[in-house]
């Protein structure tokens, strides 16, 4: 038995960080959205109980510290599986980029094996068992456009984004989420507006998604990595409508609403970074090409 499952990239809209906690977790709002970027996880029974897994890319590791080795464990150890599962991930996300490639990975994988193995576990039972695995994996369960509170854990959804294209470009450094939420100050941070996001996301307003996108880690990046402001500085230059740093970064997105405009942007880029994508947002109204609604190919 085999399946199949799309694990697509998040990007922010919005992060604000509210507190330190005592746990060393930071409180935070987010409002994140899929983009039709994905990596692909395939899954195969085995039926000697072992769990194994394969990336396409060399530098991703391939035992336990893969996030979806850890999704397969878990559900393993809590529900008791005798079988096993062979785990190969065709890596096309961008590897730490702050666009939850390994997040989505497990998300994909939690949901893959809850049909593989016949576990009949409901969606938000799989979300809070992500949660054990990462802060980005609930979100990546439900996927969609959510609010996310708590440490990203606690998802509510929203409405998608118009339908707008996004250009992703990751400059060639590897950022530690752990470091970037480390480095900020959260007294000193600047707030965003997570009311009037919501607000725009249910007036499909554009204009008002541009003009409030905010990401609070941003600065912190930008400080460590001046060339994310370069590309950003680049992004906005050749016609993006708004851009934006990712997560923890580094990577920067445009949103784009003109078509015409999208390969100009991309070609522009190319010449910058080696890791430019130009994609679509993914709405709740698209039906992913041959996949179901849980994203099974
Ligand atoms: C930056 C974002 O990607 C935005 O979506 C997330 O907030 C981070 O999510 P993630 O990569 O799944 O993060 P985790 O793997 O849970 O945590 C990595 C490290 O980031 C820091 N961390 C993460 C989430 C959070 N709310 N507060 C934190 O301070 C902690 O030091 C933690 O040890
Ligand atoms: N399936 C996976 N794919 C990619 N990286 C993985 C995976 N499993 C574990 N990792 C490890 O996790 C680290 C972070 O990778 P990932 O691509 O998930 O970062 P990210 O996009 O910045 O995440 P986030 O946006 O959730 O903070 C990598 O350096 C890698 O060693």
């Amino acid at each position: 038995m085999k399946y199949s499952i799309k694990a697509p990239a998040k990007i922010n809209l919005s992060l604000d960080v509210l507190k330190k906690r005592d746990d060393g977790y930071h409180e935070v709002e987010m409002i994140m959205t899929m983009v039709d970027l994905a990596d692909r996880v395939d899954l195969a029974l085995r039926v000697d109980g072992k769990i194994s897994v394969d990336v396409s890319e060399g530098f991703v590791p391939s035992d336990e510290r893969n996030f979806a080795y850890q999704a397969a464990a878990l559900l393993k150890k809590r529900f008791r599986v005798r079988h096993g599962v062979h785990i190969y991930i065709t890596k096309r996300i961008p590897v730490a980029a702050g666009l939850a490639g390994g997040s989505s990975d497990a998300a994909a994988t939690l949901k893959g094996l809850n049909q593989l193995w016949e576990l009949g576990l409901s969606l938000d039972e799989l979300a809070e068992l992500g949660a054990e695995i990462g802060s980005d994996v609930s979100f990546c369960v439900y996927g969609g456009t959510a609010l996310a509170t708590g440490r990203g854990e606690r998802i509510e959804a929203l409405p998608s984004p118009p339908p707008l294209w996004v250009v992703l470009a990751k400059p060639p450094i590897g950022v530690s989420t752990k470091d970037v939420y480390g480095g900020l100050k959260v007294d000193k941070a600047k707030p965003g507006n997570t009311k009037a996001m919501i607000e725009a996301l249910h007036n499909q307003d554009a204009q008002a998604i541009f003009s409030l996108l905010h990401n609070t880690l941003e600065d912190v990046t930008l400080r460590l990595h001046p060339e994310v402001k370069r590309i950003k500085e680049q992004m906005k230059r050749f016609g993006a409508d708004a851009v934006l740093m990712s997560g923890s970064g580094p990577t920067v997105f445009g949103l784009v609403e003109k078509e015409s405009r999208v390969n100009r942007i991309y070609n522009g880029l190319r010449g910058f970074c080696d890791e430019v994508h130009a994609v679509r947002l993914i709405r709740s109204s698209d039906t992913c090409p041959n996949t179901d609604e849980n994203g099974m190919l």
